[in-house]
Order: structure tokens, then C-alpha cells, then sequence
């Protein structure tokens, strides 16, 4: 009998503390940082199919690989491999939903990598526990270990390494993307020229952010968002200044830049307050789409055993 096709919701992060240490001698740099699962998210299916490959759907399909390079195909080929099957032959077709933005420091991609493993993991049997999904995702990627777990997690390593941190009620977010993605590795070299010819303040200890974070106080916490990438997105991208700004005048209690970016995250008092700045922010014409989002909330979990039926994500349009 054919298994039914098994279909992972899984979401984007948002940096609440991202500090940068100097490049290793692998190319990585270390962090100290603090990650929040958003209710953006993505939706990855897998079935056993004659014909193997991708479809993806949604916002931003368009500039997502659908061969080799997606990371969700080399989830399948890296689990594949792991339980004895041919990766090359993988017999399962997938097809991912988009609702996190692509390229936008929201790890979508890892987040379909991520998606992609639980999926598999219940498709093929493999019985395999979260510590083991968790070590074969750190081989796909830094963030993709944070997509399985989800919460609110300090991350430490190039990332990977995770600890669950207490963040208590639910905090709310107006999230701005940006017309166009940034990549990763690019952000991280700007931010090491920036760093050899100018000293770029960095962020503090991340232990009153950790406080901030169990006290549920999004006042108190406003005032400890911080991440060293910041400046070298904006270094590459100068109309996040502009963006920032705009966050903040629309009412919200402060404005990051969300991993590498070019999405802005705004922290916001409560739900109210986040859909009045996210129309008001809508209308300064700083950005390309603005939606609310809040979080922390549970990492990758199948959501049911046959294609999903996408709820339309709330947005605003600028
Ligand atoms: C910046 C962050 C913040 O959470 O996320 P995004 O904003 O991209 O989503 C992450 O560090 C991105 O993690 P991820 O996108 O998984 O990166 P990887 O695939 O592991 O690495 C891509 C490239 O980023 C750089 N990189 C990544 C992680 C790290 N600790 N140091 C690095 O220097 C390296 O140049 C590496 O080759
Ligand atoms: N499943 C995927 N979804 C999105 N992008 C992907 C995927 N697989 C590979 N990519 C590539 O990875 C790059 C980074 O995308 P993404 O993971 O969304 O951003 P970020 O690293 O900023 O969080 C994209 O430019 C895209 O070409």
C-alpha cells in the first residue's frame, strides 16, 4: 500500500540576540544568540512518488530552487542516505508551501530542511528521536536545528547548539519585508570589513535579555532586542534605516533587523497594538509587505496526513 502523503507545518525565526564572535578557523562565527519561532509558516508535504522533485507554492516561489540546491532536497538525500535508501533515487516527490520569506533572515530555508526530515522521518518509519533528527539537521545548516525545536531557545556554536529558554506570555510582531532577499554569507563577510576598518558597537551579555524574556514584559524586553549583523545589512541595504525608523513612529516598542536580514521585526505591547502599527506602517511605503505575526510558538509537527488546506496568512500590502 502506497503511505498517505504527510504534510510538516513549520516557522520562521526571528533573532531576538544575535552576537557575532570573530570567524572561526571553518569560515563560521561564533554566537551567543536567542531565537524565537514566529507564526509565519511554511507547510512541506512528502509523498512516495514515481517521478522525485520538488513543487514549491507561495509567496516568493519564484527565486526557490527546485533542484538539488533546495534544502529541503538535500534533507531527503542526507536521510536517505542515513537509513540505507539510494539518495539519488529517493522515490518521494515534495511540495512546499511558502509563507516565510525567502532570503529574508527568517530561515525558510531551514525551516523546509527541517520540515522535510519530521516529514520523512514519519513517511518512511524511521522512528528516528528529536536529539538524532536534530544532529543529522546541523549538518544541513546552523538555523535548521532551531526550525525543529522551535520555542525560544539560546543558541550557541555557529547556532546549532541549543538550550530552551523560559520566555513567558505571548509576544507580538509586526513583521516588514524587504522588496529583495540578502545573502547569508555576504552579511557576515560585510560585517567583518566593517569590523577590520571601524570598531561597530556589539551587543551586550545576553543574560538581561534572558530575564527580560521570563518577566514577559515586552517593555522590558524592547530595550534589550540587539544584533550585530545589523549594521552590516544595513551597511548593504541603506533603506532599512529608513524602515526602522518607520516601526517605530508607527508605534511600536522597537525595531530589529531579523538575522541577516532585510526583514525588520517590531516589537509591539500586545496584538492591538501590533495590527494598528502594521496598517500604519503599511501606508509609509518603506517596504513591500508588512504582516503581524507572535510568537514563541512550537517548532516543525505534522499537522495532518494529507495535503494541507492553507489558511490565506494575514498581510497587509504596501
Ligand atoms: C544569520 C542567521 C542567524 O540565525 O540566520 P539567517 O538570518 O540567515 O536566517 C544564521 O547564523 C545563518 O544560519 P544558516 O542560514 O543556517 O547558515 P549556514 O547555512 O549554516 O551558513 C551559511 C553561511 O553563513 C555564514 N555563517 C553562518 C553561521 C555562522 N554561525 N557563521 C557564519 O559565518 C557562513 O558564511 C556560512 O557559509
Ligand atoms: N526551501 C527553500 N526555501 C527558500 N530558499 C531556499 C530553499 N532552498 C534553498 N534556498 C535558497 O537559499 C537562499 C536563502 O533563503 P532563506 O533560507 O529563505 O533565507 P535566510 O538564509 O535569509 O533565512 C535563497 O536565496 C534560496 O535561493
Amino acid at each position: 500500500m502506497v503511505p498517505t502523503p504527510i504534510t510538516v507545518r513549520v516557522p520562521a525565526k526571528v533573532n531576538l540576540h544575535l552576537s557575532v564572535g570573530d570567524p572561526r578557523p571553518d569560515g563560521y562565527h561564533e554566537l551567543v544568540t536567542v531565537f524565537q519561532a514566529l507564526s509565519m509558516t511554511d507547510e512541506v508535504t512528502v509523498l512516495v512518488a514515481e517521478e522525485p522533485g520538488i513543487d514549491v507554492h507561495g509567496d516568493g516561489a519564484d527565486s526557490v530552487p527546485t533542484g538539488p540546491s533546495n534544502l529541503a532536497w538535500k534533507a531527503v538525500q542526507l536521510l536517505a542516505e542515513h537509513s540505507g535508501r539510494d539518495p539519488e533515487e529517493p522515490g518521494v516527490r515534495l511540495s512546499i508551501n511558502k509563507g516565510i520569506p525567502v532570503a529574508g533572515g527568517m530561515a525558510g530555508g531551514s525551516a523546509d530542511a527541517a520540515a522535510t526530515l519530521l516529514a520523512l522521518n514519519h513517511l518512511w518509519r524511521l522512528e528516528l528521536g528529536r536529539d538524532d533528527l536534530s544532529e543529522i539537521a546541523a549538518k544541513l545548516g546552523s538555523d535548521v536545528p532551531f526550525s525543529l525545536q522551535g520555542g525560544t531557545a539560546l543558541g550557541t556554536g555557529r547556532g546549532e547548539r541549543l538550550v530552551p529558554v523560559l520566555a513567558r506570555h505571548t509576544f507580538h510582531w509586526v513583521i516588514a519585508l524587504d522588496r529583495r532577499g540578502l545573502g547569508t554569507p555576504g552579511v557576515y563577510t560585510e560585517l567583518d570589513r566593517l569590523r577590520a576598518e571601524s570598531k561597530p558597537n556589539r551587543v551586550g551579555e545576553v543574560e538581561p535579555l534572558l530575564e527580560a524574556l521570563a518577566s514577559g514584559d515586552p517593555r522590558q524586553l524592547a530595550l534589550l532586542l540587539g544584533n550585530d549583523l545589523q549594521a552590516a545589512a544595513v551597511s548593504l541595504r541603506p533603506g532599512l534605516r529608513r524602515t526602522l525608523r518607520a516601526g517605530v513612529q508607527a508605534g511600536a516598542l522597537a525595531g530589529i533587523v531579523s538575522g541577516s536580514g532585510p526583514t525588520c521585526a517590531f516589537l509591539c505591547t500586545d496584538a492591538d497594538a501590533a495590527v494598528r502599527v502594521a496598517a500604519e506602517l503599511s501606508g509609509a511605503g518603506v517596504c513591500r509587505t508588512v504582516r503581524v505575526a507572535h510568537g514563541p510558538v512550537p517548532g516543525a509537527r505534522v499537522v495532518s496526513e494529507e495535503p494541507a488546506h492553507r489558511p490565506t496568512p494575514p498581510q497587509v500590502h504596501a
